[in-house]
């Protein structure tokens, strides 16, 4: 019997010709990464047991984005801890406060190949999945074996396949398309599950979109996203890993034409319209149009889950196009990294998100997770183009928050209230 992409990089990275769901194997693991949040414990953990060398430097990636720059004396602490280590460890990749959101930034810098086993120590680690890699989230402690031994067992997930099929509508983008299969599937629908997207729709999709839609696998419980490569993800990791001498050989490795899924989803791409994932849950999701005319107070554009460069623009193309935003609606962008800000920067995005009156703020995690930028007040209500809504992510339990596209967003933006962009 055939074996899905997941099976066979499993099997690969364990040494084993073949794997099934269920089995447990121990990976070798190719990425280990840890933020400024998680990286603290995953350090102390390694203290604790008395490990004083971590097994390879170069294949672990330490990353400052979730308090950048250090927002309180706690988050400057465990940045003088984690630098601290980067010394004594000799870490060849740590990226400081600058860079922006580890999931964007790993991949722009070649951090991330097809076949490779990536883990890192935060839940939408599934972003890389739309390079072809296994890629999940684990926990500080677990991060700690990995430093140590540069292994980690698994249990082979089943795979859910998603064939996406036709042609998407104007202004519905990858972003509607996985809030519509997570409010299809349910919240808990893929626990342990690796959720594979394909289809002639995907393949159309750059990989910023493609990014979109693994980054949110976590919301539906799976394992992991991901996304057969093809030549658009060969092009850009090669692109990636010369701009930022990460070269490195790597494997395509693909699913085998027989191999088994657990479930298929056949999704027609024509049918999908502009959503929204209301509150208080991701699964919670409503076409545009039912929900339209509520008032909103804030809108937030960036996050791992759209702040690229082609997320900017959808959204500005929208403010621009009907002359700016409703008076009384904050909205708050934040480019996923450097590199993405610089381009915006130099297309003249960023000018005019600032002309149009939206605040700009540094490449961070901070507004989609509510701790230095953009917080909300009792009752408040935000559009999001991030991937979580719960209750209280971004400040006041009493707040609410809408998870949208870009376009979307952009579009409540201009009109001030929940909004269909086609309705604008
Ligand atoms: C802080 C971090 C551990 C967390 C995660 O793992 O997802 C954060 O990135 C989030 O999106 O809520
Ligand atoms: S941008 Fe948001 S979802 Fe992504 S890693 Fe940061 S806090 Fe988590």
């Amino acid at each position: 019997m055939g074996m899905t992409i997941v099976e066979k990089i499993l099997a690969k990275a364990s040494g084993k010709k073949e794997v099934s769901p269920g089995d447990i194997v121990m990976a070798n693991i190719d990425v280990a990464m840890v933020h400024d949040i998680t990286g603290p414990l995953t350090v102390n953990t390694l203290k604790e047991y008395g490990i004083e060398k971590v097994w390879d430097p170069e294949k672990i990636v330490i990353l400052f984005d979730h308090q950048v720059p250090a927002d309180s004396i706690k988050a400057a602490e465990n940045h003088i801890l984690m630098r601290k280590f980067v010394k004594e460890q000799g870490i060849k990749y740590f990226y400081d406060i600058r860079e922006g959101v580890c999931h964007q930034v790993l991949p722009e810098k070649g951090h991330i190949a097809p076949g490779e086993v990536v883990v890192g120590a935060d839940s939408h680690t599934c972003t890389h999945g739309a390079l072809g890699a296994f890629a999940t989230g684990i926990g500080s402690t677990d991060m700690a074996h990995v430093f140590a031994t540069g292994k980690l067992w698994f249990k082979v997930p089943e795979t859910i396949y998603f064939n996406i099929t036709g042609e998407l509508k104007p202004y519905v983008t990858s972003k509607d398309v996985i809030l519509s299969i997570i409010g299809e599937v349910g919240v808990d629908g893929a626990t342990y599950k690796a959720c594979q997207f394909g289809g002639e729709t995907v393949k159309k999709m750059s990989i910023a979109s493609r990014m979109t839609m693994t980054n949110m696998a976590i919301e539906m419980g799976g394992k992991t996203g991901i996304i057969e490569p093809d030549e658009k993800t060969i092009q850009y990791v090669k692109e990636a890993m010369k701009k930022h001498g990460t070269e490195r050989p790597f494997e395509v490795i693909k699913g085998d034409e027989d191999a088994e899924f657990a479930e298929v989803y056949e999704i027609e791409a024509d049918k999908i319209e502009p959503v929204f994932a209301c509150p208080h849950n991701v699964d919670n999701v409503k076409q545009a149009r039912e929900v339209a005319g509520k008032p909103i107070d804030q809108v937030f554009i960036g996050s791992c889950t759209n702040g690229r460069l082609e997320d900017l623009r959808m959204a500005i193309e929208i403010i621009e196009k009907h002359g700016g935003i409703a008076k009384g609606v904050r909205v708050v962008v934040t480019p996923a990294s450097r590199e993405e800000y610089l381009k915006a920067l130099k297309e003249g995005i960023i000018e005019k998100f600032l002309k149009y009156g939206c605040v700009v703020t540094n490449p961070s995690c901070s507004a989609c997770m509510g701790s230095l930028y953009g917080v909300l007040g009792p009752g408040e209500v935000c559009v999001s183009t991030s991937n979580r809504n719960f209750r209280g992510r971004q400040g006041s339990l009493e707040a609410e928050i809408y998870l949208a596209s870009p376009i979307t967003a952009a579009a409540c933006a201009v009109k001030g209230e929940l909004v269909d962009p086609r309705d604008l």
